[in-house]
């Protein structure tokens, strides 16, 4: 016979298999996505968005299929970099369907909770088992289709949509973790906490990028440390983490970004370009080698 002690605990074995084993729909989404990559940041402002969005655009720039989820749940800022802040989401049998850059080509696909909200303005003032249930729905609902990268921009901090997106992420197979930083040592400091949130919950650590790394003048291309330099690059070195790259502070970039214009095709001559095809490059060979 089995007692109320015994019960409970095979009640919570089967809740935790339930949470730990994917059904076979949730399967049949997320396995057809060959990379899914966390982005991270320990503090705001370091342009955690930026990078994630022009990553992501220019890895569709290159024919990669890609997917971008916004998972900032009050902050959300990816509709507006990538020009689509007036769209909706919309739901099929299957789940939503992301919304497309680019309808024709349909290589890059965003789900931001700002397509849901209608009015750009609502706050979303959600506890966490509400945001939680949010960020779920949206790693198992969305119908992506195939795609070569799947790309997940947080909010800044380790708070209780890191710890959900991470916990589901896991059960798929995730790359793992990029850390935005700046050159300074306070940012610095905040990744060393995104390091240890990441070796906690046991999710990889792709590498770093330094974001704001030099200012490249508008007018002549030159590039100047403003600030200190290279403290992404050290941190790397430090924690025998890879580094990916350093992004200049573009002034251009910031006008695109506003705008929701596509970097690329309005400078395609920029040294912010080269750099950008540092980290794709980086992060292609890190993801092939995490892989193999
Ligand atoms: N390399 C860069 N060159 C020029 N401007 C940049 C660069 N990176 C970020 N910015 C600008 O800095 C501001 C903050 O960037 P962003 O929103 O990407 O930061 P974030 O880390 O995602 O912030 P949060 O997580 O707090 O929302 C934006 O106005 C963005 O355009
Ligand atoms: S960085 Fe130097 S060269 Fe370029 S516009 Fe400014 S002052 Fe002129």
């Amino acid at each position: 016979m089995t007692n109320d002690r015994s019960l409970t605990k095979l009640i919570d074995k089967t809740v935790q298999k339930t949470q730990i084993m994917p059904t076979l729909d949730d399967w049949s989404e997320m396995d057809k996505i060959k990379h899914k990559i966390l982005v991270l940041s320990g503090k705001g402002g370091v342009g955690k968005s930026t990078v994630s969005t022009q990553l992501a655009l220019y890895l569709a720039h290159i024919g990669k299929k890609v997917g971008f989820l916004d998972v900032d749940l009050c902050g959300p800022s990816a509709p507006k970099m990538f020009g689509l802040e007036s769209k909706e989401v919309h739901k099929s049998s299957a789940g939503w369907i992301p919304v497309y850059v680019d309808p024709e080509t349909r290589n890059l696909g965003v789900i931001s909770i700002q397509f849901l909200l209608g009015d750009k303005d609502t706050p979303v003032i959600w506890r966490g088992p509400k945001k939680n249930s949010m960020i779920k729905q949206f790693l198992q609902d969305v119908c992506w289709g195939e795609l070569d990268y799947l790309i997940i921009d947080t909010p800044p901090g380790t708070s209780d949509e890191h710890i959900s997106v991470t916990e589901e992420l896991l059960k798929y197979n995730p790359d793992g973790a990029i850390l935005v930083t700046t050159p300074q040592g306070v940012s610095i400091s905040d990744v060393r906490k995104e390091i240890s949130f990441c070796q906690k919950l046991g999710l990889p650590i792709i590498g770093i990028v330094e974001n704001m790394s030099g200012y490249t003048c508008p007018h002549c291309s030159e590039c100047t440390n403003i600030f200190s330099s290279e403290g992404g690059r050290l941190l790397a070195e430090q924690c025998s983490l890879p580094f990916l790259g350093k992004m200049p502070i573009d002034p251009l970039l910031t006008v695109c970004s506003e705008q929701g214009k596509n970097y690329f095709t309005e400078y395609p001559n920029s040294s912010t370009l080269v750099a950008l095809k540092e980290v794709a490059t980086s992060l292609e060979k890190q993801t092939k080698e995490q892989k193999l």
